[in-house]
């Protein structure tokens, strides 16, 4: 078997398109314009890549984009300050914090300070609450382009034995909870976790976010298996590559995501998608 790739690129090319037309309309119906405000702290490489994607995605469907660069030494007074301002803001829909955050700014301080209805990164407890309790509005990023990658096979979910590995806040956690919504039998590996092999290779739908290159051998993947690589690593030659042993798994599996092109493109779609959809259901 050779797998089918998820081709997460074209997916969120499409996605953004349908945005584009969606806010020519309201433009032409006089409604506002959507603002998002992307903040970054500090000069990571990796964060400074992934923030000048989503500045170029918003601007390019016709958002207000508003950006915010500060320096490392910004204090935790000072990012609660803007955000307490963006929150006040009326033409700013969504206000997104590049994660992660310098070690003397505590994440969990800042996540909660933005406001529910402008988190559209969907990283609030309200808004993992919500989604935690079948009723989801602003939903985490990741795992939101996942279930559209998911969706777009065609493949019905339900009764599926969905094995996710990582239990990160970004990615981990709410896809657990994603999985769960839609009728998968979800089992969440982590670093605790024993017999990992015997879990994912248990998997019809496997999701990996771990963040180590090949962690995944491709002999561990169940064949047929819907396999949706998270990770995005930098081997020293300069080529990208997932968490998961692609060429093995791709002789395996009946869907995969590649790297790059898979997961990493829906993550700024989803945010778009969530930007429209706090301006629609809150501040319109
Ligand atoms: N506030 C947030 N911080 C972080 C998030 C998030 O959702 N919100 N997620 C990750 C990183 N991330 C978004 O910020 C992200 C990662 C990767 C990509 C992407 O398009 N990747 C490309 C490859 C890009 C490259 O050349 O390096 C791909 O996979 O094709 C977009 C966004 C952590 N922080």
């Amino acid at each position: 078997m050779t797998a089918q790739l998820i081709d997460g690129k074209a997916i969120a090319q499409s996605i953004r398109q349908q945005l584009k037309q969606k806010v020519a309309a309201r433009q032409a119906a006089g409604q506002r314009i959507p603002g998002l405000a992307v903040i970054l702290v500090g000069a990571d490489p990796a964060s400074q890549v992934y923030v000048g994607s989503k500045r170029k995605a918003c601007e390019e469907v016709g958002f207000i984009s508003r950006s915010y660069d500060l320096p490392e030494s910004t204090s935790e007074e000072e990012l609660l300050a803007l955000i307490d301002s963006l929150n006040e803001d009326a033409a700013i829909d969504g206000i997104l914090v590049q994660l992660p955050l310098p070690e003397h700014i505590k994440e969990s301080k800042v996540i909660e300070r933005i406001r529910p209805d402008k988190d559209v990164d969907g990283f609030h407890p309200y808004n993992v609450g919500r989604l935690a309790q079948r009723i989801p509005v602003l939903r985490s990023c990741t795992p939101m382009g996942i279930m559209t990658l998911i969706k777009s096979t065609g493949i019905d979910t339900y009764g599926l034995d969905a094995v996710v590995v990582g239990a990160s806040n970004i990615v981990g956690r709410p896809m657990t909870l994603e999985l769960l919504l839609a009728g998968c039998t979800t089992t969440t590996c982590h670093r605790f976790t024993k017999d990992l092999e015997d879990k994912v290779s248990r998997a019809d739908l496997l999701v990996v976010a771990v963040g180590k290159p090949g962690f995944i051998p491709g002999s561990w993947i169940k064949p047929g298996a819907i396999v949706i690589d998270v990770g995005i690593n930098r081997l020293d030659s300069g080529r990208l590559v997932g968490d998961v042993d692609f060429d093995i798994a791709c002789e395996r599996a009946s869907h995969i995501t590649p790297v790059p092109g898979g997961v990493g493109p829906m993550t700024i779609a989803s945010l778009l998608e969530n930007t429209l959809f706090a301006a629609e259901q809150y501040h319109d």
